[in-house]
Formats: structure tokens, sequence, C-alpha cells
């Protein structure tokens, strides 16, 4: 990685619309999604100086999102920032987000453009109030029907049709990662100039690790498989997989996937007994598939568990799922110990 680079996020933009990667309008989408993030970075650095801590809601009342979670000051903020930025800005049709109940379209009277962008404002909201990387995640899929359209149905596309996904991580530094579907990059925010600069072309993940990343205290309530996946991993040397494994866990999906970008590992949010009526834990549509095509693209892997990620037909626009992304050897073998079971159990 060079520390001084000088290809901008504009510039790195421009040499992909110019090698026919993107259109102008979608370069234009993703440097208005690109702001947006800089000024929720503001607002996050800004901690409790900006007062932006805390819950959201007034007086002793809690606000609740549509995923019946209780909402952060800062979960509402940067759903507003995203929402203003893009709003009217032509390049898009309608805008859904995980702390709103249904897509907003782009009014009639102003310019509509053709793609749709998903988000998730605020990811890692726990960690908000103790000063721990969070981050914001997006996706760009196309409209399918932008004449009468759109309708929430049509946001449900399976994560193969994205034209764009990315996330921005607010940590020690700030940094923008993207894919327009060819290869993932990196930028980080040159705080001095205000721009994303170009900091790692072409991020690749190991294909091997010794390195996993999981809410351990949900162990009990996990499926069979799953159970005996990681009592496999923590055996170590002496077990199964004859290696030792190290855990990390933030608990913001963005800096826990920054990390497998970075260095390699392995990601899981499976299904267990507490989540399996919803599905699982993470959203497909604002986190489980821009996290995938970005994985995908830097030669990783990211399944359900039992089906490639990407390829989920999505039912629902707040839609839930199991999560096991990274490595791809290794998250190939977490589906093996799926798959196995499920055929030794029918
Ligand atoms: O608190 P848990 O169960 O460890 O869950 C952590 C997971 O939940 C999330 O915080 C969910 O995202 P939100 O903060 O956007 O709701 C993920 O970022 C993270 O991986
Ligand atoms: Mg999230
Ligand atoms: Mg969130």
């Amino acid at each position: 990685m060079s520390p001084s680079s000088s290809i901008s996020l504009t510039r790195f933009l421009i040499e992909a619309e110019r090698e026919g990667h993107i259109q102008p309008d979608l370069r234009l989408l993703i440097e208005v999604v690109a702001r947006a993030c800089k000024s929720i970075s503001i607002a996050v650095g800004k901690g409790a100086l900006g007062g932006v801590l805390g819950d959201a809601g007034g007086a002793g009342e809690a606000s609740i999102n549509v995923q019946g979670e209780a909402q952060k000051k800062l979960d509402v903020l940067s759903n507003d920032i995203l929402l203003e930025a893009n709003a009217w800005g032509g390049h898009l049709a309608a805008l859904a987000s995980e702390e709103m109940d249904h897509a907003v379209r782009i009014p009639e009277h102003y310019p509509r453009g053709r793609y749709l962008l998903l988000f998730d404002p605020l990811d890692g909201s726990s960690n908000i109030d103790v000063n721990i990387s969070v981050g914001t995640i997006f996706s760009v899929l196309r409209c399918p029907d932008c004449v009468d359209g759109p309708k929430d149905e049509d946001f449900l596309q399976p994560g193969t049709s994205q034209v764009a996904a990315g996330y921005c991580t607010y940590g020690p530094s700030t940094m923008l990662v993207l894919t327009v579907g060819h290869g993932t990059h990196a930028f980080t925010l040159d705080r001095e100039i205000g721009s994303f600069m170009l900091t790692t072309r072409g991020m690749r993940i190991p294909e091997d690790t010794k390195e996993f990343a999981v809410n351990m205290s949900n162990q009990r309530h996990w499926e069979a498989p799953m159970q005996a996946y990681v009592a496999d991993l923590l055996a170590g040397k002496a077990g199964p997989r004859g290696k030792d494994f190290n855990m990390r866990w933030v608990a913001s999906m963005v800096a826990d996937v920054h990390r497998i970008l970075t260095r390699g590992g392995i990601f899981s949010y499976p299904l267990d007994a507490k989540c399996a009526e919803k599905g699982g834990k993470l959203r497909l549509m604002y986190e489980a598939n821009p996290m995938a095509l970005l994985v995908e693209q830097a030669g990783g892997a990211a399944s359900t568990g039992r089906q490639r990620m990407l390829e989920v037909n999505p039912t629902g626009l707040h839609q839930r799922v199991p999560v096991f992304l990274g490595s791809r050897n290794e998250v190939e073998t977490a589906v093996r110990y799926h798959l196995e079971r499920d055929a030794a159990a029918a």
C-alpha cells in the first residue's frame, strides 16, 4: 500500500467509466454516497462533544425501528444524512434503508434516475457509545420499472444483480471500500484535503485462515452443524482441523469484514434458536449482499451456510439470513459441515 496515493476516488471512478465498468450516472451516485459518508464520519468523530451519542427518542421513550430494535441518535442522523444527500441527485429512482419501513421514491417533480440505493446507515450500533469502530454499508441495483415504480418489490433482486456495493468504516481512519464488479478497492479519507484516496487497489483475501469471528455467547442456541464446525475449530492442532485458530469479534460487521478483507478469516452470524423465526440476525439486502459482493470480488466466498449468498432470491426488503463469509477454503469447509449433516439427517 502506498502511503502517498495520488489517486482520488473521483479520478478512480472517471477511469472506471473510461474503461466501461460504470456509467456516468453511477459514478455520480457513488460520489454522492461517499460525500454523505464523509458527513457521517464527521458526526461520528465528534462523539460526546457533538451530542450524537445515546439513544434516539424523547424523554424516557425509546425510538424503535422497523427491525424492532431501539435506535441510537447516530442511526437516525446517519439515515437522514444519506437520505438528504441522495434524494434530489437525479441518479436514483428510490432508496431503501434498514431504518425505514418502506422504500422512499424520488418525488415525481424531481429528476428520477435509474438506480435503487439500499443502505445500513450505521452498522454496529451497539458500539457507538463505547467509541469502537462503526460503519455504513450500501448496495446499488438497477431499477427494473422506473416509469410507474419503483415499489418495495422492485428491490427484491438477488445479490448478483448489484451494480455496486461498498462500506465506509469510521475507525482510527475513515475508509471507503468499494466494488463496481471489477475487484474490491480501498480508499482512505485524507482529512486534510477532504478526499478519499486510493490506498489498496484489488484487495485479495487469503484462501486459508486461522482466524474466525462469531459471537460465541450464542453457542448453545446454534444448529448442530454450526456446533460441530466450531467445536472442531476450538479443538485446535489436536483436533480434526490440525491447526490452532484465533478468534476476533468486534460486533460491528463493517469492522469484522474489513479485517477479513485485509488479512483473511471467516465471519459468521449463523442461525440460532433466538433468531430462527426471523431467518437469521443480519439483513440480506443491507448487510449480507453488499458484503458478499465485496468479498467475492476480493477472491473470497459468501454463503448462508447452505447456498451462495448472492444467489438468494429475496422475499422481503428486511429479510434476514445466516451469514458465512471470508477466506474461500474456510467458508467452503463451514458449508460442508452444514450440507453433510443435513444429508445425514434427511
Ligand atoms: O451484538 P451481536 O449479537 O454480537 O451482533 C453484532 C452484529 O449486529 C450488528 O451490529 C447489526 O447491525 P446494526 O448495528 O446495523 O443493527 C452487526 O454489525 C454485528 O455483526
Ligand atoms: Mg448493520
Ligand atoms: Mg444499522
